[in-house]
């Protein structure tokens, strides 16, 4: 199969070239299509890359009949909507790494231009002005730089920032007393930075809680004279009251890389001495387009030729050490999942999913996804994926929960999948054998041994003599071929399994006539 892949934002040959030498697929690169351009012709692509500037919107998605995947060169992904990606089963990934140096290198400059006024008093030079008095500025040595949003970015410049002798302060929700005193900087509160910093400068994401962090309120609470960089995203500052804030002589100054609406132009900020710009440069360099363009065009290669991404951004990243361990298992879990389904006779409630023995010791999330989906793929077929599985499941209503045990009951590893509905509880168990691969081992409580493949028929019935043969009898008359047959029973005369593996595919009236027998009380058939 040929995939195609389109590239609607500029983005570095170093990443492309691959892409273009990959025989499963065909790259189009279009970097001048307006929405409706890409509405219309979005649906016979199998992957899109882009960078910030093409909107991924909710009606794109809509119209992507085939996409599979969404590559995003860079870090941001609002310009994405992930929900919509997700719903549809479509993966996400981004390059958070190969930028970061160059954003942390922007903001450093946008800083130092800042507090020297550089690009004022370059622009007064060249409308041949030479004035030494008007553009004094100020030095950061021993003043604070307030830093909110400590990840990569904000950590890197924290690190450059202590190198101009600037104390830090830092708030980041997943920043602790320890983690920064280990990185030499002070751990504060938002309002402790806003209060606190001579220098701000942000580098969240934007996401719901963090538009508009620094808006009229924040402005109030700062020192007089505070000066502000943005160059992580717009809208992370409120543009009209940062306006209002240096009008009022509150803020003596921002630097801007990003903004509310990009393009940025004719903007009233713009027409104020005390701002400086960029328009979003902070990962346009020759390293950074490179390094986000080869990685993700990586990604998007392994992702159609079937093999894990290395940065999922609406799945769990699992490092590849971890992934390689638990990719072994992932088709028992599809198979258990797969089989199960059809055990389940009324609407499914909840799945318990228990991970014993080795399993106990991974991460196992991807498992969980993968079992969900080999539920959910008898109702949903295709539609369901890793990447919308667990969403598909909350969305119908099933509860997923995982659970981990050391005691793997004489198996080295067993996976445990378990099925509510309103009356039942029914459950399967599997293992990985060396080199055996799959192998079901447990179906409710009977122990038997087959493997997930192929034409399975279960059947429920009475212990009895006599039982075996008249069900081997009736499917030799419809010349059905028995390949292997396990038998299990909870005691003797009681209740009873057999487990068929047949070499085709049984009528439904085949079925109904083993039904029909007075000791048989239930016949399902399973293709896998
Ligand atoms: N200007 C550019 O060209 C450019 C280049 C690269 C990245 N970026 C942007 O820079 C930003 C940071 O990128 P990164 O790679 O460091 O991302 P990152 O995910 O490594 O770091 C973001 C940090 O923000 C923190 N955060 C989230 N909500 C917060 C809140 N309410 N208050 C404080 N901190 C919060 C997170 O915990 C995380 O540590 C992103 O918005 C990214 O899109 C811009
Ligand atoms: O989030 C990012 O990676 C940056 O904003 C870079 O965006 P760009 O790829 O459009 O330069």
């Amino acid at each position: 199969m040929i995939f195609n892949v389109l590239i609607a934002d500029p983005l570095s040959e170093d990443g492309v070239q691959p892409l273009r030498e990959s025989e499963d697929i065909n790259i189009e690169v279009n970097t001048d299509l307006t929405d409706a351009d890409l509405i219309q012709r979005i649906g016979k692509f199998d992957g899109l890359i882009v960078r910030s500037q093409t909107k991924v919107t909710r009606e794109i998605i809509q119209h992507a009949d085939n996409l599979k995947i969404i590559g995003r060169a860079g870090v941001g992904v609002d310009n994405i909507d992930l929900d919509a990606a997700t719903e549809r089963g479509i993966i996400v990934v981004n390059a958070p790494n190969g930028n970061t140096n160059s954003a942390a290198e922007h903001t450093m400059a946008m800083l130092m231009s800042l507090t020297r006024n550089i690009p004022q008093a370059f622009n007064a030079l060249k409308n041949n002005e030479w004035n030494r008095k008007k553009y004094v500025g100020v030095e950061v040595k021993n003043k604070t730089l307030g830093v909110i949003g400590l990840g990569r970015i904000g950590t890197e410049v924290s690190s450059r920032a202590k190198g101009q002798r600037l104390n830090i302060i830092a708030y980041d929700p997943f920043l602790t007393e320890e983690k920064a005193d280990n990185l030499g900087i002070r751990f504060g509160t938002v309002e402790d930075v806003l209060r606190e910093a001579d220098f701000i400068t942000v580098h969240t994401p934007l996401l719901k809680e963090t538009k508009h962090l620094l808006n009229k309120e924040a402005f109030q609470m700062m020192k007089d004279g505070v000066q502000i960089v943005n160059c992580a995203r717009g809208g992370i500052i409120d543009e009209d009251a940062l306006y209002e804030a240096i009008q009022s002589g509150k803020v003596a100054g921002a630097a801007m890389d990003v903004f509310e609406e990009e393009p940025f132009l004719d903007n009233k900020l713009l027409e104020l001495p005390e701002v400086i710009a960029t328009p979003h440069l902070g990962a346009s360099t020759v390293e950074a387009q490179e390094n986000v363009a080869v990685d993700v065009c990586q990604d998007v290669i392994r992702f159609l030729t079937g093999d894990s991404v290395r940065n999922p951004v609406n799945l769990p990243s699992v490092p590849q050490e971890i992934m390689y361990k638990i990719e072994p298992y992932f088709m028992l879990a599809e198979k258990l999942g797969n089989f199960l389904i059809h055990l389940a006779d009324e609407v499914i409630e909840e799945v318990n999913i228990y991970y014993a023995g080795d399993l106990n010791e991974l991460e196992v999330a991807p498992l969980t996804r993968n079992t969900v989906k080999g539920l959910l793929q008898r109702h949903l077929g295709d539609h369901v994926n890793d990447v919308n599985a667990l969403f598909l499941a909350e969305q119908k209503g099933i509860s997923v929960h995982e659970n981990k045990t050391s005691r793997a009951k004489g198996f080295t590893n067993l996976l445990t999948v378990e099925v509510k509905t309103k009356s039942a509880v029914r459950s399967v168990a599997g293992t990985l054998l060396n080199g055996l691969g799959p192998r079901i081992v447990k179906v409710d409580h009977y122990s038997v041994d087959f493997t997930p493949a192929g034409h399975l028929v279960v059947i429920h019935h009475q212990d009895q003599p006599g039982v075996i043969g008249k069900m081997g009898s009736m499917l030799a008359r419809n010349q059905v071929n028995i390949a292997t047959m396990q038998v299990d029973r909870s005691d003797i005369g009681g209740d009873a399994i057999m487990m068929l593996t047949i070499d085709r595919h049984p009528e439904q009236e085949l079925l109904d006539q083993l039904h029909e027998l007075d000791e048989i009380n239930d016949v399902t058939a399973i293709d896998l």
